[in-house]
């Protein structure tokens, strides 16, 4: 072989490496060599020379892993082959000690280029930040295999974990080409391969987003296309070609096999041959010097050098929420929004914001699929980020379970997040409306602050105003129903997620359902158009276009984003951590906060729905207050602050109190109500007659009496006929003005009917007829009945049916049908159904219909 020849091999080299400019240098000196020292090239020495030269320089360009021959010389040693530091995985793993800084690995050998039978210098081909490579036999070819491996391992040995992304789309040997990769698919380091024509697809799509966002902080992306040319499709085969034209320039490149036709712009080409290969150029022409590619490195190379790196990855990738936490607390400003970091794709942090693009958030997936914790983790991002004067939260729960304790003060942690202003916790749907009216106050409020201060958006304000994150947790419970409470509920969504992106106010709604959200039907549209934020974990594809699959894979721990309102090809996959396998730091971090929290801070109101309610916890119980008249307390009434559910008594006829359903729970109420009496007077001051009439409520009135004991009170116990007499006295208009105030508490009122309904003959009355003189003329004496009366039709009949309704105006109805509720109230309907520890109160004098969670005694439903 003459000079020509092997001038004509090294020019070409000169030419597919142009753009390596740095070969393209020690090349070009190679071939001067000759002339400048005078020698002639015709000699086999000289050549020899220049290829000497060319291989030194091919060592020093591509250092370590990216150009040493892969059987490593100590087997069983990752260290850099060839003995490089600097290049290679030694240089990466132990950065921190490497005095040899990781270069961009531009240029990665994969043969050697033979100009000569006994001489041959490395070839280098251009990759990252440079070309692609392109060859036209399939990955069913041993030596395309062993082309994919041979870059792959070099690449990948090669650069930092965080900034090399792989994507291989292999229907050719379904997998197989990469598979001494495996551990680092299993450890979740780079996606496993695609096999089939729609993971090629959404390879295509992942290389597009790469091409389209553009800038230069993105991770290199790789994408292997070893497509069976049988399954090509043209339109791929097009897309292919459009990502060769403009993917250098935003870091992505491509290693694409069977590719037969026009060259690939920016790309190095091979043609095999029988026993070699041979460079082709851009323009077409296929060179004549013989290239030998490089035999597969051997699998237990890339198994340990996967493994290696997989372990690396997952270090550098861990996604545990202590990894994707600020490293300074509260160093954010949420004037123009919030980011929230969400977990990791690859190993790149992802970040979702509350802001004007996306003020609100849906979020989907089925039970069990980590919906939870990924809003446990989100809010402890933001807490973290934000300071309390930034962000106010509001976590709304409607499922059974525990999903937001974490953030409210127990028995056993009395530490809370200090942004929580109001949890709820298996909430009830007024619990939920009642949360949504007051942020729609609080909209309003900030409506006229920006009117004032002539501006449109919060961030606009001269001053910091928080913003609020509402989260809703299994939201469509809210509509369940198809009742006033749900068509509420619908328009102040609606009004929230329209106007709320400008006050600064953010909704993100959870569900397992989303798609079959009925109340919304007509509304669906404007109030799921303005979440532009979609986040599907597996099940989850609801939130998303219908004709987005993206979401179909999904495993636990892996969540689909997209900011533009679930429309397909805006997909990005992120996997997110487990904050319930890390109770410590979520404790720890949880105290932090609340240390660190502001002067004055008060815990966050809590709504437990399935817990029991215990007067002891009243906020006024026991509080000495002057009261210009006494409160009757029954229980806690659903709204944001818990406040108490109670009637006040005055000299108007009919402020009795009659609690009515069979479940005993309405002796408990009656407990509730002397408790809280017993603490408005001073000793000596009332008298409680107490009228035990049904066992069921012995204990009760027991407990009842200890308590009077305890506070000094008087009481009397009295049977059917004592009260029967008693009622007759207070009846009496004779004993005007004698009595003391007085309560007469009735456990079973209806047990007494019998009695109460014979007749005195002397008097002409019965105690039927006592009773409702009591009731009409009773409390101008300062007299008050407090009963309970398992039955409705007993009740009704007792104080004189529907034209004596207002003789007993403060009523609690426990375990009674709505549809006889209303009628009692003369209403044509009623949106009520009772539901264990809740009660109806209705207050006939103030018009007042609510539910409330009635005060029962500790261990009634235990
Ligand atoms: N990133 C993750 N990696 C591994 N396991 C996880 C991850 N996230 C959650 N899990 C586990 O999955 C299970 C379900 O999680 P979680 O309670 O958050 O789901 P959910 O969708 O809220 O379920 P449900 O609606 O039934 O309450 C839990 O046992 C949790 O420990």
């Amino acid at each position: 072989m003459g000079i020509g020849r092997l001038r004509f091999g090294v020019e070409q080299a000169v030419t597919l490496h142009r753009q390596a400019s740095g070969l393209v240098a020690a090349v070009r000196r190679a071939l001067e060599m000759p002339t400048e020292t005078g020698y002639s090239a015709e000699s086999t020495a000289e050549q020899r020379a220049i290829v000497a030269h060319l291989t030194r320089t091919a060592a020093e360009l591509a250092p370590g892993w990216l150009s040493s021959p892969l059987t490593p010389e100590t087997p069983g040693s990752t260290e850099a082959p060839g003995g490089n530091r600097g290049n290679g995985i030694a240089g990466s793993i132990g950065a921190a000690d490497q005095a040899t800084p990781i270069t961009l690995p531009a240029l990665v050998r994969i043969g050697e280029a033979r100009p000569l039978p006994d001489a041959a210098f490395p070839l280098l081909i251009p990759t990252l930040g440079k070309g692609h490579l392109v060859i036209d036999a399939d990955a069913r070819d041993p030596r395309v295999t062993a082309l994919i491996r041979t870059v792959l391992l070099r690449l990948l040995a090669t650069m930092p974990p965080r900034e090399l992304r792989v994507l291989i789309a292999d229907s050719a040997t379904v997998g197989a080409a990469t598979a001494p990769f495996r551990p680092l698919f299993e450890a979740g380091a780079l996606p496993a391969p695609v096999t089939d024509r729609d993971g090629l697809k959404h390879v295509l799509d992942e290389a597009e987003r790469q091409v389209k966002a553009g800038h230069k902080e993105l991770p290199y992306l790789l994408v292997v296309v070893a497509v069976a040319p049988e399954l090509l499709e043209p339109a791929d085969a097009a897309r292919i070609a459009a990502l060769a034209h403009a993917g250098p320039a935003a870091r992505l490149h491509l290693l694409v096999t069977a590719h037969a036709g026009k060259p690939l712009p920016n790309s190095t080409q091979l043609t095999l041959r029988k026993d070699h290969a041979l460079l082709v150029s851009p323009g077409g022409e296929t060179s004549t010097i013989p290239v030998h590619l490089d035999p597969a490195p051997p699998t237990s190379v890339i198994t340990e050098v996967a493994e290696r790196l997989a372990v690396e990855a997952a270090l550098a990738g861990r996604t545990e929420l202590a990894s994707l936490l600020p490293a300074q607390r509260w160093a954010e400003s949420s004037r123009a929004g919030l980011n929230a970091t969400i977990g990791r794709s690859g190993m790149a942090e992802q970040t979702l914001s509350f802001d004007d693009a996306t003020p609100h958030w849906l979020v989907g997936g089925r039970s069990g699929a980590g919906k939870t914790a990924f809003l446990v983790n989100v809010l402890y991002g933001l807490a973290t980020r934000y300071a309390p004067e930034e962000l106010i939260l509001y976590l709304l729960d409607f499922k059974e379970g525990v999903s937001f304790t974490e953030f409210t003060p127990t028995e056993r942690d009395p530490s809370w997040i200090p942004h929580a202003r109001a949890v709820g916790i298996e909430s009830d749907r007024e619990y939920g409306v009642a949360v949504l009216r007051e942020l729609d106050a609080a909209m309003s409020q900030r409506a006229t602050l920006l009117k004032r201060a002539g501006v449109t958006k919060i961030g606009e304000l001269p001053e910091t105003i928080a913003r609020v994150v509402c989260v809703i947790d299994e939201f469509q419970v809210l509509f369940a129903g198809n009742d006033k409470l749900a068509r509420d509920a619908v328009d102040l969504l609606e009004s929230l997620a329209r106007k709320g992106r400008s006050y600064g106010i953010h909704l993100v709604l959870a569900s397992q359902t989303v798609s079959g959200v009925e109340a919304l039907y007509t509304k669906r549209e404007s109030i799921f158009g303005q979440f532009a934020a979609r986040v599907a974990l597996p099940g989850g594809a609801g939130v998303l276009d219908p004709l987005n699959n993206a979401a179909t894979a999904l495993r636990l721990g892996e969540a689909v984003v997209n900011t533009s309102a679930g429309a397909p090809g805006h997909d990005t996959v992120v996997r997110f951590p487990n904050p319930h396998a890390e109770v410590e730091t979520l404790a720890e971090l949880r105290h932090t906060l609340w240390q660190a929290r502001p002067a004055g801070s008060e815990p966050p109101s809590v709504f437990e729905g399935y817990a029991e309610q215990h007067i002891t916890n009243d906020p006024v119980f026991g509080i000495p207050v002057h009261r210009r008249r006494a409160e009757v307390i029954v229980g806690r009434n659903v709204d944001v602050s818990g406040s108490t559910a109670s009637f006040p008594l005055d000299a108007s006829p009919g402020r009795h109190i009659a609690v009515l359903g069979p479940s005993e729970v309405g002796a408990d109420i009656l407990h509730a109500a002397v408790a809280g009496l017993a603490r408005q007077h001073g000793p000596g001051d009332v008298r409680f007659l107490l009228v035990p009439l049904v066992a069921a409520a012995d204990p009760v009135c027991d407990d009842v009496v200890v308590d009077l004991d305890r506070l000094g009170h008087s009481y009397e116990i009295l049977d059917g006929y004592r009260l029967r007499n008693v009622l007759a006295e207070i009846a009496d208009p004779a004993t005007d003005g004698a009595q003391k105030p007085t309560y007469l508490v009735l456990f079973g009122a209806d047990a007494a009917s019998g009695l109460l309904e014979q007749r005195d003959p002397e008097r002409r009355r019965s105690g039927i007829d006592d009773l409702r003189t009591v009731l009409r003329t009773g409390p101008a004496r300062g007299v008050h009945v407090l009963g309970w009366w398992r039955g409705l039709r007993r009740f009704g009949e007792d104080v004189g049916g529907s034209s004596a309704r207002e003789d007993v105006a403060c009523l609690v109805t426990l375990n009674v049908p709505g549809a006889e509720v209303a009628m009692m109230l003369g209403q044509s309907q009623l949106d009520w159904q009772y539901r264990p520890n809740r009660a109806l109160l209705i207050d006939r004098h103030t018009d007042r219909i609510a539910t409330i969670v009635p005060y029962v005694r500790p261990g009634r439903y235990a």
